[in-house]
């Protein structure tokens, strides 16, 4: 159990999986703060990064997952939030060195590329693993 709230947002292609990760993350224990987009309906992926900024910038949430087809898309509009490190993520190595040596806060998924067990295992591993700092913090710093 966990008093940590994450926030979590996508597009259309991502319903699904944003589902999926939301319920994931519930039975983790954490608090889940489900940012839309809740319907099938065509919308446009950076509306839902500017709302996963807003929310880390505002709390309590200090970490977002974002999905949309491919994560692309949003993953160039959530960096364009300085203080937003979203990081595309396509395995759990991937997930892990985003942690250990980005300091990634937002991980982001493509529910049209990844498969759900490899999906959930970004976000597993994601939230398990801790920034190893030293060498990588003067470059983290450079990016805030
Ligand atoms: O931005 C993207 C591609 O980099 C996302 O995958 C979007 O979800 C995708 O472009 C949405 O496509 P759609 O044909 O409008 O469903």
């Amino acid at each position: 159990m966990t008093d940590e709230t994450i926030a979590i947002a996508g597009d259309h292609a991502g319903l699904e999986l944003k589902n999926a990760l939301a319920e994931q993350l519930r039975g983790m224990g954490f608090s889940v703060l489900d940012l839309g987009t809740n319907t099938g309906d065509s919308v446009d992926y950076p509306d839902f990064a500017d709302k996963l900024a807003d929310a880390l910038k505002t709390g309590p949430a200090r970490r977002g997952v974002l999905v949309c087809g491919t994560g692309i898309g949003i993953s160039i509009a959530a960096n364009r939030h300085r203080h937003l490190r979203a990081a595309l993520c396509h395995n759990a190595t991937d997930a892990r060195l985003s942690r250990q040596h980005n300091d990634a806060n937002v991980l982001v998924l493509g529910a049209r590329t990844l498969g759900a067990e490899v999906a959930a295992d970004c976000l597993k591993t994601f939230l398990a693993t801790e920034f190893e700092g030293g060498r990588h913090q003067p470059r983290v710093s450079k990016m805030s």
